[in-house]
């Protein structure tokens, strides 16, 4: 969604745009960012733009569930609730998570979000809220056999971490990721796959190490 911003964004209205460096990995005309690149997309949007925070969240919340309802729309399940498993981090990329599964729900899916470090903050808060409102579950605990969310879900939402990744991946998101790693079932990643250390060629892969 990073780059749909910058098309959108920094490039439009003849406005000036800063010129970001292509990564070396393509893939269907995407070019993907540097960690570096992304934050920098990010303070441009905040400090020259004048976005808020909770304005690109939306955004971003809904350009996710729109692309994922575009790649697994609920005609290709095969079960017959069209059941997703949101797993949100405690970040930014955690708040997309909880914007998409808002709209997932609105297009006809049922979410179920699983959301073990909320952050004290109004915004994260208010997000949940809006989730509760609109008879989205939150999962007490996550499950720890992989068969279980295959048996359950027909798509996990992976919204763990996103461009401020950084270093060995702590708990409980560890055992989170390697139960991910063994689901059968297909994984969408916001922003980035969560738990790959961010550059280019990592931008192609998810928890179980297949393209999106
Ligand atoms: N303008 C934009 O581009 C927008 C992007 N959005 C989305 O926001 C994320 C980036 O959000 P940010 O909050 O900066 O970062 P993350 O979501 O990646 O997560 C940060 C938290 O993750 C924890 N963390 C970091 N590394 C680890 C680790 N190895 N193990 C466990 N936990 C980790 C970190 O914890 P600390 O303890 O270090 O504080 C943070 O809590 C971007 O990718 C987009 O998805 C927004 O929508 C706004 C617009």
């Amino acid at each position: 969604d990073t780059c749909a911003r910058i098309a959108g964004v920094t490039g439009g209205g003849g406005a000036p745009c800063r010129k970001y460096r292509a990564g070396p990995d393509m893939a269907g005309g995407l070019k993907y960012l540097s960690q570096e690149e992304a934050q920098a997309v990010d303070e441009e949007l905040f400090n020259e733009y004048k976005f808020s925070v909770d304005q690109l969240m939306e955004l971003a919340g809904l350009s996710c569930a729109t692309a994922i309802a575009k790649a697994y729309p609920i005609s290709s399940f095969t079960s017959n609730l069209p059941s997703v498993l949101v797993v949100c981090g405690p970040g930014n990329n955690g708040g997309d998570g909880l914007v998409c599964a808002r709209h997932l729900k609105l297009f006809g899916y049922e979410p179920a979000i699983f959301y073990p470090k909320q952050p004290n903050k109004t915004l994260f808060e208010n997000l949940c809220t809006q989730c509760r409102k609109m008879d989205i579950p939150f999962l007490p605990e996550f499950p720890q056999e992989a068969e279980v969310i295959d048996g359950a879900y027909s798509l996990v939402i992976d919204a763990i971490f996103g461009f401020s990744f950084k270093g060995a991946v702590r708990e409980p998101f560890g055992s989170i990721l390697n139960t991910l790693k063994q689901i059968t079932i297909p994984i969408a990643s916001v922003d980035i796959p969560s738990g790959k250390p961010i550059f280019c060629s990592a931008a192609a892969t998810n928890p179980r190490n297949e393209g999106l």
